[in-house]
């Protein structure tokens, strides 16, 4: 089994695409490999462009006609029995504006299950496993399990939190190594200050899941821009998190101690910047000199540095703690933090900045977003890569989206993720068709399956 796999979908022609007539491919035996052409009548195409073969790199092929349950049967619930053993699964969806990333990751119909997205057919697969499980007497410990969820898109350096009003929240890593998503630093009326991460919501029954879902979706859909919906520009990413209530609440504590320890950080740095600034003066050569009116007040600096150190022992107090609760939560339940996360990556046709297809021309800050897109798109595939190849430096830094999603690809079962590469058939299409099969193939052939010369 390759150690990540790559699937190809092409979606039914729309009726705005009938024109010039269907992209011919052929499928050898197995289906891992694909050839495309453009039909000889196309007009549109130069005629150095009409042909490509891939690698041997697919694992599968999911024709027009196949919907969004033959997709999930195939692509995620093989992995469901991993994910209650409490690993991580990674799915992304990467294809071209239009090209049925949404409708297979999201889906649009909410009410037939054969084409729920693939995170809500997930979702329901899970509730129901752990349903079974939350009928099994836990003595009063409170392990009722449920799934957490979050959602959020990705914009440049930024993730909007779409379970919390797209509140926007900033990507960084922490001294110990760790990325964090926050939003901004909240003064609360008490004098208090909250520092909130992407919201989890805790959701109990299916009923629960699917409204979440949809209150995300509807943020997720307002906003259009120029020529497209907004959402081909941004990545969107869902998680979907085995939790318990205490587990949730151990969690919120450490956020709580968190925020307590923002002040009182920042008093220690102002106290040390204002000591070492009055202490220093200007000489008339323009120097920088010891002040001899002033004596820096060490003792000032070290209260303030030793109410830091009490309030960074109360979060790790509260980590402990948390690590304490999942534990034990683990030791009797081995699917806690079972993890999916499916990404519905921004409209790879974004990526090309000297794109001159039809259309308006992008404005300044539309390229700028599609270099942004370009580089978390190589970012990712360069991940998968050396993920693949169990590289020891895997370039997670090099994009905000490789950043945040660095954690998921840490704790995942390589061979448990997958890329669905989503694809009009489309003569008009072509170009997109092949870069997407391009993109796919380089994961493809990246993650252990050997190319065909
Ligand atoms: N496999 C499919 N079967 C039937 N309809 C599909 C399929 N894939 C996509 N569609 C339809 O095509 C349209 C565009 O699909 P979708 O919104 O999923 O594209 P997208 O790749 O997410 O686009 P964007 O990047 O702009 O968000 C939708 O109306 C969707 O329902």
């Amino acid at each position: 089994m390759p150690r990540f796999q790559v699937f190809v979908r092409w979606r039914p022609l729309s009726a705005n695409e009938s024109g010039e007539g269907e992209i011919k491919r052929e499928y050898s035996e197995n289906n891992s490999t694909i050839s495309i052409s453009a039909p000889p009548q196309s007009k549109t195409l130069s005629r150095r462009n009409i042909a490509w073969k891939s690698g041997s790199s697919f694992s599968g092929i999911f024709d027009a006609n196949d919907n969004n349950k033959i997709v999930f049967d195939s692509v995620v619930s093989p992995v469901l029995s991993n994910v209650l053993q409490g690993q991580c699964c990674n799915f992304f969806a990467y294809g071209h504006s239009g090209s049925g990333k949404s409708h297979t990751i999201m889906g649009y119909n909410y009410d037939n299950s054969e084409e729920f997205g693939l995170c809500l057919a997930a979702a329901h697969h899970l509730i129901s496993a752990l349903k079974k499980l939350n009928t099994v007497d836990d003595g009063g410990r409170g392990d009722k399990l449920g799934i957490g969820i979050r959602m959020y898109e990705m914009r440049k350096n930024s993730a909007f939190d779409l379970l919390n009003g797209h509140r926007e929240c900033h990507v960084r890593e922490g001294s110990d190594g760790r990325v964090y998503i926050r939003g901004e630093t909240e003064m609360l009326e008490d004098g208090k200050v909250r520092v909130r991460p992407i919201t989890t919501v805790g959701c109990w029954s299916f009923e629960d899941l699917h409204r979440e879902l949809q209150v995300g979706l509807k943020l997720r859909a307002t906003g259009s821009s120029t020529i497209h919906d907004q959402s081909s520009r941004t990545h969107a990413v869902l998680e979907l998190e085995i939790i318990t209530e205490k587990l949730t609440v151990a969690r919120d504590a450490v956020f709580e101690r968190q925020s307590e320890l923002v002040p009182v950080g920042k008093h220690a740095t102002d106290v040390y910047i204002e000591e070492q600034s009055r202490g220093v003066m200007l000489n008339s050569d323009g120097k920088w000199i010891p002040n001899p009116d002033y004596q820096i007040n060490q003792s000032r600096i070290d209260a303030a540095e030793l109410k830091k150190g009490e309030f960074e022992k109360r979060v790790k107090e509260a980590e402990d703690y948390e690590t304490k609760v999942f534990r034990d939560i683990a030791s009797r339940h081995a699917c806690i933090g079972g993890r999916l996360v499916f990404v519905d990556l921004a409209g790879s046709e974004y990526s090309d900045d000297s794109r001159t297809g039809p259309g308006p021309k992008q404005t300044p800050q539309e390229k700028q977003e599609g270099r942004q897109i370009n580089s978390d798109l190589l970012a990712l595939k360069e991940v998968i890569r050396a993920t693949a190849l169990n590289q020891t430096r895997i370039p997670f830094r090099s994009s905000p989206l490789t950043m945040v999603l660095r954690q998921h690809f840490q704790t995942s079962t390589n061979n448990h993720s997958a890329m669905i590469l989503t694809i009009s058939p489309s003569t008009q299409q072509f170009a997109a068709a092949m870069n997407t099969l391009k993109y796919g193939d380089l994961v493809g052939v990246a993650s252990g399956k050997k190319r065909i010369a």
